[in-house]
């Protein structure tokens, strides 16, 4: 049977194997040696995979790894550093070795690479969000390869990715991706981590109802940073977002680029939104909450509908018309996320009332939906 004839997993691989946009993502578990150094061997394998994705006529996004790796041997480290101070400042001194392996070894096909480090604020930013857009487009027009890494020596604790599995999903939805491949040092999603008695491979997951059960809570490799909670992760904001996703070994690069039956396949399960409504979505820092009723919640779930006033309960932050709020039912669960209509004190003032009573006492301008359905997206 050939991908075309075949079900929806053959349908699915069939998107990857013709995506003209792919975002991949390497690991720092599959790019460092045994001594926590950066492999330029593996370097070169990953160029080669990609360069044929090139010669194909296919866009793609790096993602990779490694900085910190590649600041070891540099730096003259025993190991790769765990508090945040020298891993920023190793980061730093490996990023430029990280990017030069890559040049030269994109070179070697005649490929131009262009380094964008980005840190979750860009993510987190709608102005931000639009420039990588920007970035990343201009760069792909002009033929250039972009290698994006999190720009960790400026990232702080509080704000930061600290994997790359999130920012890689991220940049998939920022640049419109088709497909997003994640490699790493394992050749798919287990049951529990490998090694673990009776664990099996997970071939395809259809949505959230195929991993009930699953253990991900087994640290990733001493060298990786999420293990496979963040890969999970990643794979929902890109799967809501209508990104197929595979996850799969880095020594089967080929194969997994290829649409070939490598690894763990996550089908797409959302659609793909406007880039205003993904950034809402995923990335962006709310300013504040708005708590409905339980009239409100079926509302948005059920009719997707714009919220009204009346089924407003409370009003929490300080936000102003136009910024990112959170909406919360009654059992404390984020319903959905929306660009306020108002600010937090106007909403204060409106929140209970009709329609009718807003118009008869704040006056006609208020007599309208809190958030517009058009600036909502339910999660
Ligand atoms: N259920 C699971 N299936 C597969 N791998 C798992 C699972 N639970 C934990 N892991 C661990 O996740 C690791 C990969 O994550 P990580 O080390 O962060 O890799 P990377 O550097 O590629 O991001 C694997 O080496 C594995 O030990
Ligand atoms: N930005 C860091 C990557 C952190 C990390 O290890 O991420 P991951 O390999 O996705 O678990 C670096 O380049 O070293």
């Amino acid at each position: 049977m050939t991908a075309h004839e075949g079900g929806p997993v053959e349908a699915t691989r069939e998107i990857i194997a013709q995506s003209r946009r792919i975002i991949v993502k390497i690991g720092s578990s599959s790019l460092a040696g045994a001594d926590g150094r950066l492999s330029e061997q593996s370097v070169t394998r990953l160029a080669d995979v990609l360069a044929g994705v090139r010669a194909a006529g296919r866009q793609v996004i790096l993602v990779t790894s490694g900085a910190i790796a590649a600041g070891v041997g540099p730096m003259g480290l025993p190991a790769r550093p765990r508090d945040l101070a020298t891993a920023q400042a190793t980061a730093s001194v490996g990023q430029g070795a990280l990017v030069a392996a890559y040049s030269a070894a994109f070179a070697r096909h005649g490929l131009t690479v262009g380094q964008v480090l980005l840190t979750a604020d860009d993510m987190m930013r709608r102005s931000h969000y639009g420039n990588a857009q920007r970035a990343f487009n201009r760069l792909l027009d002009l033929g250039v390869l972009p290698i994006v890494n999190e720009n960790d020596a400026v990232a702080t604790d509080e704000i930061r990715f600290g994997d790359n599995d999130r920012l890689a999903a991220l940049v998939a939805t920022v640049a419109h991706a088709d497909a997003l491949v994640l490699l790493t040092d394992v050749d798919g999603l287990y049951t529990a981590a490998p090694g673990t008695p009776g664990s099996e491979r997970i071939d395809e997951v259809h949505g959230p109802e195929d991993l009930a059960g699953i253990d991900v809570s087994r640290r990733g490799s001493a060298l990786g940073t999420g293990g496979m909670i963040t890969k999970l992760e990643a794979a929902s904001i890109a799967t809501t977002s209508g990104i197929a996703v595979v996850l799969a070994s880095a020594a089967d690069a080929a194969s997994a680029v290829a649409g070939d039956a490598v690894g763990t396949l996550f089908h797409p399960t959302g659609k793909r939104d406007t880039t205003r409504l993904q950034w809402l979505a995923h990335a962006a820092r709310t300013r504040g909450a708005i708590m409905v009723d339980d009239g409100a919640v079926r509302a948005l779930q059920g009719r997707r509908a714009s919220l009204l006033a009346a089924g407003v309960t409370e009003i929490r932050g300080s936000f102003e018309a136009g910024e990112p709020v959170d909406l919360i039912g009654p059992d404390g669960a984020i319903v959905a996320r929306g660009f306020a209509g108002f600010s937090a004190a106007e909403a204060e003032q409106m929140r209970g009332l009709s329609t009718d009573a807003l118009g008869e006492t704040l006056g006609e301008g208020y007599a309208r939906e809190l958030i517009h359905i058009d600036d909502l997206v339910v999660m």
